[in-house]
């Protein structure tokens, strides 16, 4: 029987964001965005839910150490995004929007690439209070 359990760590940070797509017209970015598109930005209060699962250590009961995966989250992500804007600061959505699905892919990535690939990772993000996205999906 598997003795897979999933540690979880949460953070917030607070961003700014524009969502538009260039090669539409300020009329169907409207639209499609309505307030999102406002072309002096606006902000959202994130809230970040990672996830890991795998065995608990037989030496420290741990299966990723929270201080180790808090450290983490903090250098490669919160580094990058926290008090920022999205679309100008940070170099991850020069080609895609920063909506919380896009958002949401960067992070993963940002710390898959620095967690051992014998845990399972997943990442949830809320964009408001009822708002939220996860990636990947069926963990
Ligand atoms: N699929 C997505 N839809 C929307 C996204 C997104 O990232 N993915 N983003 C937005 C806006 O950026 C933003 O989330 C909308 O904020 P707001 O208008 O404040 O949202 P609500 O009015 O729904 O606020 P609640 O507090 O959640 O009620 C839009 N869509
Ligand atoms: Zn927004």
């Amino acid at each position: 029987m598997s003795r897979k359990v999933a540690v979880f760590r949460k953070e917030h940070f607070n961003a700014a964001h524009r969502l538009y797509n260039p090669a539409w017209d300020m009329a169907k970015n409207d639209a499609v965005f309505g307030k999102c598109n406002n072309p002096n930005f606006h902000g959202h209060n994130y809230e970040l839910v990672v996830k890991v699962v795998g065995e608990p250590d037989p030496e420290t009961g741990y299966v990723m150490d929270l201080k180790i995966l808090s450290d983490l989250i903090r250098d490669e992500v919160l580094e990058h995004f926290d008090h920022r804007n999205l679309n100008l600061d940070t170099p991850f959505f020069k080609d895609s929007n920063p909506t919380a699905e896009n958002i949401c892919i960067v992070i993963y990535e940002l710390l898959r690439a620095k967690i051992d690939p014998k845990f399972d990772l997943q990442v949830r993000l809320y964009e408001t209070e009822r708002n939220f996205v996860e990636y990947p999906v069926n963990n």
